[in-house]
């Protein structure tokens, strides 16, 4: 947590220009100097193309800022995050990606002069973090059919009203149909170490929230835990039963799932590697696959909540 006595926060953007709203939309050093100036924050911008992404978050890392803003998507949040956790600055986001995945779960605003208010008026907050075989995620890491499910949660997300329901059910049937199931063994680090057969799996940070029409969302991002929600079997019975029980907000006793909270846990499969989607990017990690969270890792910039969390000394009146 930062001191009281800090009299303004200082910033450094990194803008990745090849993220697809960023590059759709034209922004610039000069855009983002003038949005955070108009709030009064200090920023510097690193939009240097000629350099790797891996170079200017190590020149982030080595500069005074307080925060570092990830001007970009999924990949270039995930990149930053990465090099945050366990260091002494925070991480603020602008949501210059395509489909923005990190945001939209975290809540934050989507727009840029929205996204600059909320780096204003936020607050710091450490949250908990993923971590697979040394790679990081922010909210979830899902395995088997996982396109299905990231792409299904795209169209779950904000508004879910009958036509969403619907689209989302026939999406995630088409998905299904397809989907295999696979042989798992699992050791989670208090718990029982088993093999199930499951059609697919996902570690997530902290666990979903149960509640009519909160698909996917979570109230906590610091409990200390990861959830496992391992889908053992998925008929189309299941399916549907599953699917209006989630919108119900009743779906934590499904026999289809099997829940279990943890702070590591082991999965294998029979194959040398799978594809992991990580927060929304898709990675091909080696097996066995190795969950662990790591405990308010990370320090986020997030819209400011209640009165228990750290206010953003400093920065809300600049
Ligand atoms: N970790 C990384 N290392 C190097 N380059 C990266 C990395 N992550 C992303 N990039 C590059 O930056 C580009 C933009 O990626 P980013 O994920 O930030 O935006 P996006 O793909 O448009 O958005 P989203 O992931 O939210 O859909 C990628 O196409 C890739 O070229």
């Amino acid at each position: 947590m930062r001191d009281a006595s800090v009299p303004k926060l200082s910033y450094h953007v990194i803008l990745n220009a090849s993220a697809g709203t960023a590059s759709a939309t034209g922004v610039t050093s000069q855009t983002l100097e003038a949005v955070f100036a108009d709030r009064g924050l200090d920023v510097t911008v690193d939009s240097d193309p000629d350099v790797s992404l891996d170079e200017r978050v190590k020149r982030a890392l080595e500069s005074d800022a307080d925060v570092i803003v990830a001007g970009g998507g999924d990949g270039t949040i995930a990149a930053l995050a990465g090099a945050l956790a366990g260091t002494d600055k925070a991480l603020a986001v602008l949501p210059l990606g395509t489909v923005n995945a990190v945001a939209r779960d975290l809540g934050l605003p989507l727009t840029l002069e929205e996204a600059v208010a909320g780096i204003a008026d936020g607050e710091l907050r450490p949250i908990d973090i993923g971590e697979v075989n040394g790679r990081l995620f922010l909210h979830m890491a899902a395995v088997g059919f996982v396109a299905g499910i990231a792409a299904a949660r795209e169209k779950v997300r904000g508004h879910f009203g009958l036509l969403e329901f619907i689209g989302f059910s026939r999406f995630f049937a088409r998905r299904l149909a397809r989907s295999r199931r696979m042989a798992l063994a699992i050791n989670p680090d208090e718990g029982e170490a088993r093999v199930e057969r499951a059609q697919a799996f996902a570690v997530v940070c902290s666990e979903f929230s149960e509640g009519f029409g909160r698909m996917f969302s979570r109230d906590r991002l610091d409990s200390g835990t990861l959830t496992l929600y391992v889908v053992r079997h998925l008929s189309g019975a299941d399916l549907i039963r599953l699917t209006l029980g989630m919108f119900l907000g009743r779906w934590r006793q499904d026999d289809a799932l099997r829940i279990e909270h943890v702070r590591e846990v082991t999965v294998d499969t029979r194959k040398p590697t799978v594809k992991v989607m990580l927060d929304g990017e898709l990675a091909n990690i080696e097996t066995p696959l190795v969950f662990k969270v790591r405990p308010l890792a990370l320090t986020m910039v997030m819209p400011a909540q209640t009165s228990s969390q750290t206010p953003m000394e400093g920065t809300s009146a600049a």
